[in-house]
């Protein structure tokens, strides 16, 4: 495997390393339509209908037979269709149907024209305008046939998926388990909110951080709060935690210091696939398995965590959890700011992008960017994505925020 900065392996090495080795759970359940937003189709959805199901009119107007209309001449009313309620009589040779926007069209009309291009006279109506041939249609089967793969398996029931399932009447679907991933933050200085502090004290933000984007990802969050960096405890921690998740995750505890205890339990207690990353923040990431559970250990430092969670573990736990690789969205951006890099390593700065009045997309840094400092992230709406140094008005690539964090 390729590496550098000191045997640091590089940030697509690590995704395809994880990647490889993680195969999707293959435990799946049936979910009703009104609570399957944020699960994972389990298989391909063929549609059941022909959508429209069936020709009906896209505007409030009047529907002819083309061929009949005469510029001039007005058109007799048979009748009105509404929507949900058909027209079933004779339509006679010259006349028209008052018609609303979804009635069904009849056989044998094969136009609508909209009421606003068009006058009532004591013959009946009058086309202000030449109507078009075929114009104001919605014809059966036009977006989707019988039998159509409308989302194939892997796809997310996100809001915009819901509603097409609807509309072709689908009451359950066949989804992927929810994954259940397993959350501690490490180490003796941490408190949870609310508590007084200690002096050498501070208060544990990570798990928040994480636990929210769990929720956004749809994974159900076992939380086992702070563990002191106390082998035996933590050591427990790891055993419950495979027992009990598909996945681990900790934070903390990772780097080379004298309380950093993972890496032991780890080699103890499963295996360790990689160490070492390299990106800013967050070089001290780990890869590997307890009990033949993944694990995914993010180092200390908040936006450290933050972003290596983003970057690395969303992609893993999203293979895991079945569903289909998307690409992160990447765009060139001018910088509206000297962008340094790091050394041997890939700098994922926080920014905040806008756009001009002639439409070009800048971004600018939201300020220190230490791997400690939360507010460079909670302003961002973006990462700068900084392999080599960038000065103010040459181009940089942006990553937008995704809807975990948003
Ligand atoms: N000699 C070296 N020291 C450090 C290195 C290194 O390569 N060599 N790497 C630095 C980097 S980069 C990071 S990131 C951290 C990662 O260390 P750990 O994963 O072992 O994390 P800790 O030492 O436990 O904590 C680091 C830092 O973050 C605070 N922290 C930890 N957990 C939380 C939490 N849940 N919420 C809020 N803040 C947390 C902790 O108090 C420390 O300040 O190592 C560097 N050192
Ligand atoms: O990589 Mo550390 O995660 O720079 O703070």
């Amino acid at each position: 495997m390729s590496c550098c900065d000191a045997g640091a392996m590089r940030v697509q090495d690590a995704l395809t390393t994880m990647l490889a080795q993680i195969a999707p759970v293959q435990a799946f359940m049936t979910v009703p339509l009104a609570t399957a937003q944020g699960h994972i189709l389990a298989e391909n959805v063929l549609s059941p209908l022909n959508m429209p199901p069936f020709d009906n009119s896209a505007m409030d107007g009047y529907a002819f037979r083309f061929a009949e209309w005469q510029d001039g001449c007005a058109m007799p009313v048979a009748g009105t269709a509404l929507a949900g309620q058909p027209f079933s009589g004779e339509i006679p040779v010259g006349a028209c149907l008052r018609i609303m926007t979804g009635a069904q069209v009849p056989d044998g009309l094969d136009s609508v024209i909209m009421q606003e291009q068009t006058a009532q006279t004591l013959e009946g109506v009058l086309f202000t305008q030449p109507p078009k041939a075929k114009a104001n249609i919605r014809y059966l089967g036009e977006e989707i046939r019988t039998g159509d793969v409308v989302l194939k398996a892997g796809s997310r029931l996100h809001a915009r998926a819901l509603p097409l399932l609807a509309t072709l009447g689908l009451p359950e679907l066949k989804v992927v388990r929810r994954l259940k991933v397993a959350i501690f933050s490490t180490g003796d200085e941490l408190k949870v909110p609310g508590t007084a502090l200690q002096d050498g004290e501070i208060y544990d933000s990570n798990r928040y951080g994480i636990e929210a984007m769990l929720n956004r990802m749809g994974i159900e969050c076992l939380n086992y709060g702070i563990i002191p960096d106390d082998p035996a405890q933590l050591r427990d921690t790891f055993i419950q935690a495979a027992q009990e998740a598909d996945a681990i995750i900790t934070s903390g505890g990772v780097s080379v210091g004298e309380a950093d205890y993972t890496k032991d339990l780890l080699l103890e207690l499963g295996e360790v696939g990689f160490w070492s990353v390299a990106m800013k923040p967050g070089k001290p990431f780990a890869f590997g398995s307890i009990r033949n559970k993944h694990f995914f250990g993010l180092p200390g430092n908040p936006v450290s965590a933050f972003v290596t969670f983003y970057q690395l573990v969303q992609p893993a736990l999203r293979k895991l959890a079945g569903e289909i690789s998307v690409s992160p969205l990447r765009i060139p951006a001018i910088a509206e700011h000297h962008f340094r890099s790091a050394k041997n390593r890939v700098d994922f700065q926080r920014g905040v992008i806008s756009v001009n009045a002639e439409g070009q997309i800048s971004v600018r840094s939201t300020g220190a960017q230490g791997s400690g400092m939360f507010t460079s992230l909670c302003a961002a709406n973006c990462f700068v994505i900084v392999e080599k140094e960038v000065t103010v008005g040459e181009i940089v690539t942006i990553e937008l925020f995704n809807e975990i964090v948003s």
